[in-house]
C-alpha cells in the first residue's frame, strides 16, 4: 500500500523536478494529482512513463489525500496550504511562508530528521531556502566534531532560483547581446544578468542585508544550532542551474583539513571532490541532475586559530528544493504515516 500524493506547482521548475524525483526514487505512490493555477488547467506533465493532466488548485478537494508537495510561492501557499492541512493532507511546503513559525518543523533530512514529529501541530512541514539547504548538509557533520562558532558565506546563485521567468531572462538577454535589435531590459532581475553578477537576491532588510541573506542566518540556527553565527552575502550569477557557495567556518576546537575531508566523505548527502590540481573541484554545471552536495577546496584558514574554508555546490532545484521535499515525504512516510 502506498500514498495518495499531490504536487502543487507541477508546471514549474521545482514541481517538475518533484515529479521526476518521486519517480526516480520509486516513492510508493498509489495515486497522484498534479495542480497549478487555472491558466494551466488541462496542460500535461510527465510522471515516469505516464502523462498527467493539470488540475486547477482552486477546484481541488484535498480530503482523502495523504500528503501534498507545494511549490507555488508564498502568496498562493498562504491561500491553499491551510485548506490542504485542514483537510488532513500533510503539506510539505517549499516557500518561505512557514519556515520561521516555531510550531512548524523546518527540515533537512540529513541534518534534523528528528524534527519530523513536530509536523502534527499544524499538519505543515517547511522546506528550507535552497542556499541554506546545501550549506547545512556540509556544516552539520563538522559541527558535531568541532562545534561551529561562526560562518562567513558568499553565494553564487543560479537564475533558476527565481523560477522559469529568471531562466528565460538570462537566455533572452544572452541572445540579445549578439542579435542587434533584440536587447532585453532587466525585468525579473534588478540589473543585467547576462555576463554580469548581481549582489541582491530578494528584498532589502532594514540593516542593509537582503532577505535571502537573512534567511540563511535564521534557517541555519533553526536547523542546526541557534548558537551558530552566520553572515552571508548572496549573489545572483549567470548560471542556469546549480548554486555555489564559498564558506569560511570558525570552530571552537581545532579541526585539521584532512580530518574534515574524511568526516565529509562519510557524511550523508555529500560527495567530496577535492584534488589539488587544475579542475579537481566541482562547478555548478557538473552538479545538475545530481542528488549530492559537492564539497571541494577544503583547506585551513590560517588567519584564525580554528578555521576552515570550503567550496560547496549543489543542484538548487534538487537538494535546494524538490529532492529535499521528497526526502521529507520519505521521512514522513517511514517514521509517521507508515503506509509504504
Ligand atoms: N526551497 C527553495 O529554496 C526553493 C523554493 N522554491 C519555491 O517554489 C516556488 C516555485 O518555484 P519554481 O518552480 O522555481 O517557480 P516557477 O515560476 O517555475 O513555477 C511556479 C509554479 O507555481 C504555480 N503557481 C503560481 N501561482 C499560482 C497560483 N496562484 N495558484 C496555483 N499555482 C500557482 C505555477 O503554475 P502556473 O504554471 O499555472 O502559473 C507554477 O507551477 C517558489 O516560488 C518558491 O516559493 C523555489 C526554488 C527553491
Ligand atoms: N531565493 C532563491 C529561491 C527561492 O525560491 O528561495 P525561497 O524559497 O527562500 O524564497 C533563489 O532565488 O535562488
Amino acid at each position: 500500500m502506498g500514498y495518495k500524493v499531490v504536487v502543487a506547482g507541477a508546471t514549474g521548475n521545482v514541481g517538475r523536478e518533484m515529479l521526476n524525483i518521486l519517480d526516480e526514487r520509486q516513492f510508493p505512490v498509489d495515486e497522484i494529482a498534479v495542480l497549478a493555477s487555472r491558466r494551466s488547467q488541462g496542460t500535461e506533465v510527465s510522471f515516469g512513463d505516464k502523462t498527467l493532466k493539470i488540475q486547477d488548485i482552486e477546484q481541488f478537494d484535498f480530503a482523502g489525500w495523504d500528503m501534498t508537495l507545494f511549490a507555488i510561492g508564498s502568496d498562493a501557499t498562504k491561500k491553499y496550504a491551510p485548506i490542504a492541512a485542514k483537510a488532513g493532507c500533510v503539506v510539505i511546503d517549499n516557500s518561505s511562508l512557514y519556515r520561521y513559525d516555531p510550531d512548524i518543523p523546518l527540515i533537512v533530512p540529513e541534518v534534523n530528521p528528528e524534527a519530523i514529529t513536530g509536523y502534527s501541530k499544524k499538519n505543515i512541514i517547511a522546506n528550507p531556502n535552497c542556499s541554506t539547504a546545501q550549506m547545512v548538509v556540509a556544516l552539520k557533520p563538522l559541527h558535531e566534531r568541532a562545534r561551529i562558532k561562526r560562518v562567513v558565506v558568499s553565494t553564487y546563485q543560479s537564475v533558476s532560483g527565481s523560477g522559469k521567468e529568471g531562466m528565460d531572462e538570462l537566455w533572452d538577454q544572452t541572445k540579445g547581446m549578439y542579435v542587434p535589435g533584440q536587447e532585453v531590459e532587466p525585468n525579473k532581475f534588478q540589473k543585467q544578468i547576462a555576463f554580469n553578477v548581481i549582489p541582491q537576491i530578494d528584498v532589502f532588510m532594514e540593516d542593509g542585508s537582503t532577505k535571502e541573506e537573512w534567511k540563511m542566518v535564521v534557517e541555519t540556527k533553526k536547523i542546526v544550532d541557534p548558537k551558530i553565527k552566520v553572515t552571508a552575502t548572496c549573489v545572483r550569477v549567470p548560471v542556469f542551474v546549480g548554486h555555489a557557495e564559498s564558506i569560511n567556518i570558525e570552530f571552537e576546537d581545532f579541526l585539521d583539513e584532512d580530518e574534515a575531508r574524511d568526516i565529509l566523505r562519510e557524511a550523508p548527502g555529500i560527495m567530496v571532490v577535492d584534488k589539488r590540481e587544475p579542475g579537481g573541484y566541482t562547478t555548478p554545471v557538473e552538479c545538475v541532475g545530481d542528488y549530492a552536495t559537492f564539497i571541494s577546496r577544503i583547506r585551513q584558514d590560517s588567519t584564525i586559530d580554528n578555521g576552515l574554508n570550503l567550496w560547496c555546490v549543489s543542484d538548487n532545484l534538487r537538494k535546494g528544493a524538490a529532492l529535499n521535499a521528497v526526502q521529507i515525504a520519505e521521512l514522513l512516510g517511514n517514521r509517521v504515516l507508515k503506509k509504504g
